[in-house]
Parts: C-alpha cells; sequence; structure tokens
C-alpha cells in the first residue's frame, strides 16, 4: 500500500498535523511509525488504516482486508466479549460457522474464554485491549494497523503480539505499528518511519550496523519520562539501574578504541534479550527501590 503526497488536517482551517507523506510499504513488511507525543503517529495509522480519509493526496493500493487496531478499545458498549466478535466476525463478512471459528479461536489464543460472556464495559483495560485485537485478525489481514498494541496488555499478551505480526507478514500482509515506548525492538525486522513536525521520514535500519553504549545518569524522580523521551527517539533502552549516589562522569570513548568502547556486546546483548524489554518499564522506572534490569 501506499500514502501518495498526503496531507492532513482536522479541520478546514486548522493547522497541518501530516504534510507531503510519501510511504509504500509492500506485502510481507512491517513498518513501525516512531515520534513524540502529538507528533502524528495515529493519524498516520489512521490514514493507513482508511479511518481518516487524507485532506490532499490519496491512499493507494490497500488490501481488502483490513484490520486495525485503536490505541483504546471503545469498551462503552452494552455487548459481551462474545457478541461483540460474532458481530465484528459478520461486520468483517465472516458467515455461520466461519464466524463461530474464527471467534472461537481468537478468544482462546488471546486468553478471552472467561470473558466471553462479560460485557465490554465491565472488562480492565488489558482485556478490552485483547478484544480489540481480537476483532481486528478475525479475517486474516492482507494490512493490519496497530497504534501502540503493546499498552495496557498484561506480559503474556505482550508476546503474542510480535507473534501474531510474524503471522501476518509470514501470509503476505502488511502491518503498520506506531509504538512511542521503543518495545518494537521486538521487531528486528522492520522498517522505522519517524514523525517530526508533520513529515515522515524513515529511518536507516541499524541492523548490522555498529552500535554505541553511553551510559547516562537521570534524576531517579524523571526516570519514566527520561525512558519513555529516549524510546520515542528511537533509542534502545539496554538496561536501567539505580544509584545511591550519582556515578563518576566518564569521558566519551573515541569510535576507535575497540570493542568494548564501541558497545557491540551491548548491541549484540540489546539484541538476544529484547523481549524484557518494556514489559517492566513501568515498575523500573518507579520510585524505590528497584532491583537492576536488563533491557
Ligand atoms: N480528532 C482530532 N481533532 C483535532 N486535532 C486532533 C485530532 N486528533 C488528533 N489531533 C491533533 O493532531 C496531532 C497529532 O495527534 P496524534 O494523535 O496523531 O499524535 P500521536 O503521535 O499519535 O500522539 P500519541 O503518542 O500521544 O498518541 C496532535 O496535535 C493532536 O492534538
Amino acid at each position: 500500500m501506499r500514502l501518495d503526497g498526503v496531507w492532513l488536517r482536522y479541520h478546514r482551517h486548522g493547522p497541518w498535523v501530516l504534510r507531503q507523506v510519501d510511504v509504500a510499504i509492500g506485502p510481507g513488511e512491517a513498518a513501525v511509525v516512531l515520534g513524540r507525543n502529538g507528533a502524528g503517529k495515529s493519524t498516520l495509522l489512521q490514514l493507513a488504516a482508511g479511518v481518516l480519509r487524507p485532506s490532499r493526496g490519496r491512499v493507494a493500493d490497500r488490501p481488502p482486508v483490513v484490520g486495525w487496531v485503536p490505541e483504546r478499545f471503545p469498551a462503552d458498549q452494552p455487548f459481551t466479549v462474545g457478541a461483540y466478535l460474532s458481530a465484528m466476525g459478520r461486520v468483517a463478512g465472516l458467515r455461520g460457522p466461519a464466524a463461530d471459528r474464527a471467534v472461537r479461536h481468537w478468544v482462546e489464543r488471546l486468553g478471552l474464554t472467561r470473558f466471553h460472556d462479560v460485557r465490554l464495559p465491565r472488562l480492565s483495560k488489558g482485556t478490552a485491549q485483547k478484544v480489540g485485537l481480537a476483532q481486528a485478525l478475525l479475517r486474516p489481514p492482507g494490512l493490519l494497523v496497530l497504534d501502540e498494541p503493546w499498552e495496557g496488555l498484561d506480559a503474556t499478551a505482550r508476546e503474542s503480539v510480535p507473534e501474531i505480526i510474524g503471522e501476518v507478514l509470514a501470509d503476505g500482509g502488511t502491518v503498520l505499528v506506531s509504538d512511542h515506548r521503543g518495545e518494537t525492538v521486538r521487531l528486528p525486522g522492520a522498517r522505522h518511519l519517524s514523525v517530526t513536525d508533520g513529515t515522515v521520514t524513515e529511518e536507516a535500519s541499524s541492523g548490522g550496523a555498529a552500535v554505541a553504549v553511553v551510559e547516562l545518569a537521570v534524576p531517579a524522580a524523571g526516570l519514566a519520562a527520561a525512558v519513555a523521551r529516549l524510546r520515542a527517539d528511537g533509542h534502545q533502552i539496554l538496561r536501567v539501574r539505580e544509584h545511591a549516589v550519582p556515578p563518576p562522569a566518564t569521558h566519551p570513548v573515541p569510535a576507535s578504541a575497540g570493542p568494548s568502547g564501541t558497545g557491540g556486546s551491548g548491541g549484540a546483548s540489546a539484541a538476544g534479550s529484547p523481549d524484557q524489554a518494556g514489559a517492566e518499564a513501568g515498575d523500573s522506572a518507579r520510585p524505590g527501590p528497584a532491583p537492576e534490569v536488563a533491557r
């Protein structure tokens, strides 16, 4: 699918949120949309999914089946989980046994069985998010668009998101996912699109490229915000640890200083243990003593 010269503003005389966006993502490709809060990530995703229409330009070659997972599942609806998913299956064009099978499959896979007869407004945020994920997958999507899919999910469900994305890609689907926390380190093959000042640029993939490890100290009270900001800027958080007193400052090591200075092993360890990332980010960022956390 392609966004050709797409511009978007929400009101006729309002500010442009996105300007001249030209992006093409092919079958079997995943792209992660990065950017600060309010940068325009959700807007870009909604344009791709067809929830919003461009003010200028066009979206072309959108696959016929689109799975759309909004950042916040609209749980204020008087249906049970089972009834809602069955209805969404019908909306997606599934009929009879095919709809029942799809609902059963995703309810079981996402651990929703015991919530089948529970009404949506009574669900916790995380469980409601899983229902939002399930409805997008009832028919195998040619395009899966996920807005911050990790938000509010429990650890098990978080693990299943990259798995599900991998399956959609393996079936030739296209995946677009926004991530202000940098959790998409779990999608190593994905392209990275950065939204800044209304424009979208593609970041060079760091796959295979040398990385450097920078140690920095931040005030404990501002840890969560600092971690979020660094991730939003596309940096990988390898580890967070607490110090009773600020550690002594060290000087930057020149890139030519050899393996211990270039951080080659740090990059490898980040790639080797990314699954710890984010699941505990909120925990490690809370005030109070925290164990050393690998990320
Ligand atoms: N329905 C709307 N009407 C008017 N302005 C909107 C609307 N939705 C979003 N905006 C504005 O568009 C800009 C981009 O918002 P968007 O939600 O796309 O950002 P985002 O990068 O997804 O942010 P976040 O990470 O906080 O979800 C913001 O300035 C926001 O206030």
